[in-house]
């Protein structure tokens, strides 16, 4: 059995991640939050690798309040750059294979075709430039057999994401006002969750690798929350207005579309269109 520690596990990825793992009898999952392992005590993480004899690392954990990290640098920096540092320091010195999940916000969003993995980054927040510094840093030590996957606009059954706070919004109000110059591609956190697991048994690169995963498709947020509404049957005025009618704390880029095809090539996958996606994921809150 391979020993795989997740940690961040009770966000949407990680929880995906535990739904799924009944499946993968091969793995000897080890599910870990901030309460039993904070990834930033780089002691406590080094001790617990070595106690349970750990092969693989999915790094789940995060910072990902986009608005706060603006006023919470050192604390998202931590999180996001210094413990992924520790993370590959310690995948280089044991061996361990390393999964790390980073951001579309990574770029500035002035792109016109969909974001490549070699395109260069250039973070508009403080949460992109520390998701950023952390990818940089598991570059640069550069343990084998090491991915790096970027992924955008992420939401599932569990956790807080945009299509929960649209499904809030629209119960306590009859119109919205939500902003139609950003776009980019929804990501169902269990499609994501899938795709890693598909991914793990095929890994062996001698270099880290960037790859771009997101579902397929592309829209603004103003269409993501139009057909919330639309899926849910919810009669809730939804109105288009620019980025700057909606003034947020962090910058968002304008467009953060991800190319797929480098990771849909290497891997084999086959990505579901965010709608479909979408329909899976809001029939699954309706059972809750
Ligand atoms: N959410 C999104 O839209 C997107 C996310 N991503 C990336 O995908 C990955 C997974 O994101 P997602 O599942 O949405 O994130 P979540 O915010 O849902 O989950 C992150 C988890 O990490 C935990 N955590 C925070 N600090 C620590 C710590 N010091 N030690 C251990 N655990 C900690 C959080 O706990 P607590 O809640 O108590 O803080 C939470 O349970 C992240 O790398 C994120 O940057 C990329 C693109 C889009
Ligand atoms: C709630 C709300 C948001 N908005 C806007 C604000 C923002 O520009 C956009 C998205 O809002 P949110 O703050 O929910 O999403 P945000 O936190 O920006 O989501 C990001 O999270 C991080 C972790 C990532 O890595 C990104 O890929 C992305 O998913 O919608 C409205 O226009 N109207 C509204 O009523």
């Amino acid at each position: 059995m391979t020993n795989v520690l997740i940690t961040g596990s009770n966000g949407q990825l990680g929880s995906e991640l535990k739904a799924l793992a009944s499946h993968y009898a091969q793995y000897n999952f080890i599910f870990t939050d901030v309460y039993d392992l904070d990834i930033c005590n780089h002691e406590a993480v080094a001790d617990f690798i070595t106690e349970n004899q750990i092969q693989v690392i999915i790094n789940c954990a995060a910072y990902t309040a986009v608005d706060k990290a603006e006023t919470q640098e050192d604390i998202a920096n931590a999180i996001n750059h210094l413990a992924v540092k520790n993370f590959a320091q310690l995948a280089k010195v044991h061996g361990i294979t390393l999964i790390h999940v980073s951001t579309d916000y990574v770029f500035d969003g002035t792109n016109h075709k969909p974001y490549i993995e070699t395109d260069t980054p250039n973070p508009q927040s403080v949460y992109g430039r520390t998701k950023l510094a952390g990818e940089q840093a598991i570059q640069h030590i550069n343990p084998a057999n090491t991915l790096i996957i970027r992924t955008s606009w992420v939401y599932s059954s569990f956790g807080n994401n945009f299509v929960k706070t649209m499904l809030r919004l629209g119960k306590e109000r009859d119109a919205l006002s939500v902003v139609a110059d950003q776009v980019g591609t929804p990501t169902y956190a269990a499609d994501l969750a899938q795709a890693i697991l598909t991914i793990l048994p095929n890994i062996n690169n001698e270099a880290v690798k960037i790859l771009h995963y997101s579902n397929k498709g592309v829209c603004s947020w103003y269409d993501f929350a139009k057909t919330i509404f639309a899926l849910e049957n919810m009669v809730v005025k939804v109105t288009p207005i620019e980025s700057s009618q909606y003034p947020t704390p962090a910058k968002r880029p304008f467009y953060s579309v991800l190319n797929n095809k480098a990771i849909i090539e290497t891997y084999g996958l086959k990505i579901p269109y965010w709608r479909d996606s979408l329909l899976d994921c809001l029939v699954k809150i309706r059972t809750f």
